[in-house]
């Protein structure tokens, strides 16, 4: 995926917000790019648009030689922090959803999705309902539900923003490992700098809004990454150099905090 000079520009009762400005970016088959950025920088307006949900103003994103300009669940799929699943449905249909509107015979999709589970940790599990879940359970199973479609491209929103902290670097591990197996092409979104650098080949910083592409950051330990890369040195050196890009990017003096949100 190729994302050109992209542009976008809302407009809300007369009020102009210039939310992204000039975005280049690549994104190579197999890879792992974090977007990081303040708050309203305008990384989820980016996510949108690669995901084929809002065209942008300006500029083009290329699959191929195509142009990105509606969804296509085979392209790319998304998972949001609130997992969004169908309450009413057992977990291997949750998983199978999307099969299920693709036109998938029962049995097929039956199979992939219990795959799927196999693969999450979650094969106990195809028979009960979401309500039953823990949150980190339930996030899986979204996740199993994206892969289920075969997307070129994962597209993860804030995907572990309502979980705490010790299921957050359980479940990074466990996802990290199926997606590195899949060679999943993967954008997330996060405000974590310790899950960018967990998680990412290369680490995109956005500036304040309008939204640009600041700098750049390659991780170059293998994934999928043991948990004590987090008490490495390297590791230690990288949250320091994002955290001072981080601060950078938000014009503030070297005492202030990048990681407040500050929605504009
Ligand atoms: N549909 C919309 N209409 C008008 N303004 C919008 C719309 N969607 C987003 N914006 C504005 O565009 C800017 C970028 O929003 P966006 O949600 O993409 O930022 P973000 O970096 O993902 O923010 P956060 O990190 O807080 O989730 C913000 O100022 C936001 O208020």
């Amino acid at each position: 995926m190729s994302i050109n000079d992209v542009s976008v520009t809302f407009t809300r009762a007369g009020t102009t917000v210039e939310a992204l400005k000039d975005i280049n970016l690549s994104l190579h088959e197999g890879e792992f790019v974090a977007l990081l950025g303040p708050s309203g920088c305008g990384k989820s307006t980016l996510l949108t648009c690669m995901g084929g949900l809002m065209t942008p103003t300006k500029g083009q994103i290329l699959v191929g030689d195509s142009v990105v300009k509606e969804p296509d669940p085979r392209r790319a799929a998304f998972v949001f922090q609130d997992y969004s699943l169908l309450p009413w449905k057992n977990i291997l249909d949750n998983v199978g959803v999307g099969l299920r509107f693709a036109g998938v015979s029962k049995q097929e999709r039956h199979q992939r999705s219990q795959e799927l589970l196999d693969m999450m940790g979650l094969s106990q599990w195809a028979d009960s309902h979401p309500g039953q879940l823990s949150g980190g359970m339930q996030q899986r199973v979204a996740v199993a539900r994206a892969l289920a479609m075969d997307p070129s491209i994962l597209l993860m929103d804030e995907p572990f923003g309502a979980l705490d902290e010790q299921t957050r670097r359980s479940l990074g591990e466990s996802i990290s490992t199926v997606l590195t197996e899949n060679k999943q092409t993967v954008v997330l979104v996060t405000h974590s700098l310790d899950e960018a650098i967990y998680w990412a080949d290369r680490v995109i910083v956005m500036s304040a809004r309008p939204g640009k592409v600041m700098a750049e950051v390659k991780i170059e330990q293998m994934r999928p990454r043991p948990l004590d890369f987090i008490a490495t040195e390297e590791f230690a050196q990288l949250r320091s150099r994002l955290f001072l890009m981080l601060n950078e990017a938000m014009g503030n003096g070297p005492h202030a905090n990048p990681l407040e949100k500050q929605r504009a």
